[in-house]
């Protein structure tokens, strides 16, 4: 466990602390060139050879699609238990994303006659990529899928990469299914996103693709982007656990244990100002460290020792305008007064408040989005919402009267810019209605 003291830190350290895990794109957006080509040229061919490579052997153009016995034995494989589990946390997440939802037509009335606002409208199709490497992840098909039902869009699919045998985990299916979703596809990694931005015979060619992925899928979105929306940037996971001097190292230390456990470039920090409840937290993390896995203890260690830890500031202020300048995917405020600090947090992807809201409540269940923004870009993307998958269309309407009273800014502004068929469309509109004027007052 990494305890670094922030006023020691070089700028070099600093950076590279606020860079999170080096996340090795350069290296995987050579071979995510060359299947992106493959499938550009070669559509399902191009898919099937990387699927057989990277995850399931005997992929086939007719194997792909998850069939109705699939889901059938999907709903019988799960527990009881899992399955209560899975409704609960689905039907919270879905209250959260209704009250999201906006009034599909906003027009108002800014000045007489002039009226203007905006049309809200799903996207038309949306590919959703629910990861499977280094676990299963239901809950992420639930976050993903509830939106984009909610939001009305028409054609939703899901790309998840299946085991070696073919098989997609059981309750990523069962999830889907209760989110309303079914047209899901054995694909992982490059050739899910190729195959989604690009179409091929088997795959549909999408509207947007958005969920998280590790180093392969991010290359491939990277290389894509421009041929679909490739959604928010969503890679290794990271959070920040604000503490000060009255926060229980042992809940502190629970909670930095959360997202460091998902893989080796997670970055898992706790910021505070008492060196005591740091040091404290951090004896604590080694002792919850030994009722961990080995495989996920890995995980936590090499993270917790490369790029995250405990890091003392010198005061609650310095804690968080780190905070900010960090732009966490998860924070957790565990200091005396969480609700006073809201208004200073400004970069977060995620903000859970007390000792009773760590971030595994929301990651599954209290019903708002755990796919969040990582690597900085908490500073300009938000967590996945129903607005992820809504546009809106710009909405305006002038009575005569509103158009007599733009008509002028109009035409000097067109002038001014050299568009004469602007001013044009104003300048005879005028003498037309002037003249249509004319000949009823008679
Ligand atoms: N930001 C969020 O909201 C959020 C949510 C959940 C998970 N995550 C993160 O998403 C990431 C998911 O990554 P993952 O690896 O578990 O699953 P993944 O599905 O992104 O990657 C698995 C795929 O990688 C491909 N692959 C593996 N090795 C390859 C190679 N050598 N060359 C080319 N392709 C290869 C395979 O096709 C496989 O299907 C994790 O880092 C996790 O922490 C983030
Ligand atoms: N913390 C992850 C996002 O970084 C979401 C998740 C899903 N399951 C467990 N955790
Ligand atoms: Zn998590």
């Amino acid at each position: 466990m990494r305890i670094l003291r922030l006023a020691e830190l070089s700028a070099n350290e600093l950076s590279a602390l606020k860079r999170r895990a080096e996340v090795d794109i350069e290296q995987a957006l050579s071979v995510a060139g060359e299947a992106i080509a493959k499938i550009r040229q070669h559509g399902d061919e191009g898919v099937l050879e990387y699927a057989r490579k990277f995850d399931f052997p005997g992929a086939e153009t007719g194997n792909l699609k998850v069939t109705e016995a699939e889901f059938a034995f999907a709903r019988e494989a799960i527990a009881p238990e899992l399955k209560a589990a899975i409704a609960h946390a689905c039907a919270n997440i879905r209250e959260v994303h209704q009250r999201q939802l906006p009034e599909e037509i906003q027009l108002g009335e800014i000045a007489p006659g002039v009226f203007a606002g905006e049309k809200v409208s799903p996207i038309a199709s949306a590919g959703l990529y629910v990861p499977r490497g280094k676990g299963a992840f239901p809950s992420v098909m639930l976050m993903l899928a509830v939106p984009a039902v909610v939001a009305g869009v028409k054609r939703i699919i899901v790309c998840t990469p299946p085991g070696k045998d073919g098989s997609v985990e059981p309750a990523s299916l069962v999830a889907a299914e209760m989110a309303g979703v079914s047209e899901i596809y054995k694909l992982g990694g490059i050739q899910a996103i190729a195959a989604m931005a690009l179409g091929t015979e088997t795959v549909p060619k999408i509207d947007k693709i958005t969920g998280p992925c590790n180093v392969y899928g991010s290359a491939a979105k990277r290389l894509l982007y421009g041929t679909t929306n490739v959604g928010l940037p969503a890679g290794p996971s990271e959070s920040i656990i604000l503490a000060d001097e009255t926060t229980d190292p042992r809940l502190a230390a629970l909670d930095l244990l959360v997202e460091a456990e998902h893989g080796p470039d997670s970055a898992a920090l706790l910021v505070t100002h008492s060196e005591a409840v740091g040091l404290k937290a951090a004896e604590n993390a080694s002792e919850y460290l030994k009722q961990l896995p080995e495989w996920r203890r890995q995980f936590c260690s090499t993270g917790l020792s490369t790029h995250g830890g405990i890091l003392l500031t010198e005061s609650l202020q310095q804690s968080i305008d780190f905070v900010n300048e960090y732009a966490p995917e998860h924070m957790e405020i565990l200091t005396a007064d969480p609700m006073s600090l809201l208004g200073a947090i400004q970069h977060a992807g995620e903000i859970l408040l007390g000792p009773y809201t760590p971030i595994p409540t929301a990651n599954y269940c209290i019903g708002v989005n755990a796919i969040l923004p990582t690597g900085g870009f908490a500073r300009s993307y938000s967590a996945v919402s129903v607005h992820e998958f809504l546009k809106r269309a710009s909405l305006g309407y002038l009575t005569r009267e509103g158009f007599d009273r733009l008509k002028h800014t109009t035409q000097t502004l067109a002038d001014y810019e050299g568009f004469p068929a602007h001013a044009m469309a104003i300048r005879e509109r005028d003498a037309w209605l002037q003249t249509r004027d004319r000949a009823q007052s008679k």
